[in-house]
């Protein structure tokens, strides 16, 4: 079997550990996603998705258990060896896009490969790509303000897919769109990733896009079901 992209073993979170607040929200959570595979993760408000997805995406560290990308262990790492990780193997995309709003649609895609050293031009072609994959090629100059929220979302896809990561980690991607939108640019990023051939973690209350993916696990009482 060939090695799992995202393996998080035995995964504990408290916030407020020690203090009466105490919020325990994950307990010996484990998770395996194959290459390729294309996970839903369904979860009640508050039950965790945010916390495993930022554990999952390097963003945030566990209080126990263990995290592999790609085989490699992170715990351990240091603070830049975990951002080149997050930088170069893990793409993001939240509820709301987070564009930079004084950047074209393009330039938010070109800027995170030049954090990660491609030379401009590569960048920009690559962004173009992008940009025509998921069918907004015409609106490349645009800013945030100036594109539909669906637009906002596709733009935010091709930022989260620029630097071709291995991981995608997406937490109510639609979340934001009316239902019609909604299923339409969840079908443009089901198709770039299958194209792609990344392996995803995508939270969503949307039950029906939900079974469209490989598999659906259900996080209650800080476990995956
Ligand atoms: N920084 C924090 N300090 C204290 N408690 C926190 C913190 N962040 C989250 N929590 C609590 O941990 C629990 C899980 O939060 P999380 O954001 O992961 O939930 P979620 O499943 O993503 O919720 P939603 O679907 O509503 O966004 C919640 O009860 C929340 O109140």
């Amino acid at each position: 079997m060939s090695e799992a992209v995202l393996d998080l073993r035995r995964i504990e979170k408290s916030y407020l550990r020690g203090t009466p607040g105490e919020v325990t929200v994950l307990t010996g959570l484990d998770l395996s996603v194959a290459p390729g595979e294309v996970v839903a993760l369904v979860a009640p408000s508050g039950a965790g998705k945010s916390t495993l997805l930022h554990i999952a995406g390097l963003l945030d560290s566990a209080d126990a258990g263990t995290v592999a990308i790609s085989g490699r262990e992170m715990t351990g790492l240091s603070d830049r060896a975990r951002t080149a990780v997050r930088r170069e193997d893990v793409g993001f995309v939240y509820q709301f896009h987070h564009l930079l709003p004084e950047f074209s649609a393009l330039e938010n895609i070109v800027l995170p490969q030049l954090a990660n050293a491609v030379p401009q031009t590569e960048a920009a072609a690559r962004a173009r790509k992008l940009l025509d994959a998921v069918g907004i090629a015409p609106r490349a100059d645009h800013r945030p303000a100036e594109l539909s929220g669906g637009e906002q979302q596709r733009v935010a896809f091709c930022r989260a897919l620029a630097n071709a990561p291995k991981l995608l980690l997406a937490d109510e991607p639609t979340g934001n769109l009316d239902p019609a939108t909604a299923e339409q640019v969840f079908g443009t990023l089901m198709e770039l990733v299958r194209d792609t051939g990344l392996s995803a973690l995508i939270a969503t209350h949307n039950l029906e896009l939900a079974a469209r993916l490989d598999r659906v696990v259900r996080l209650a009482n800080g476990r995956l079901s």
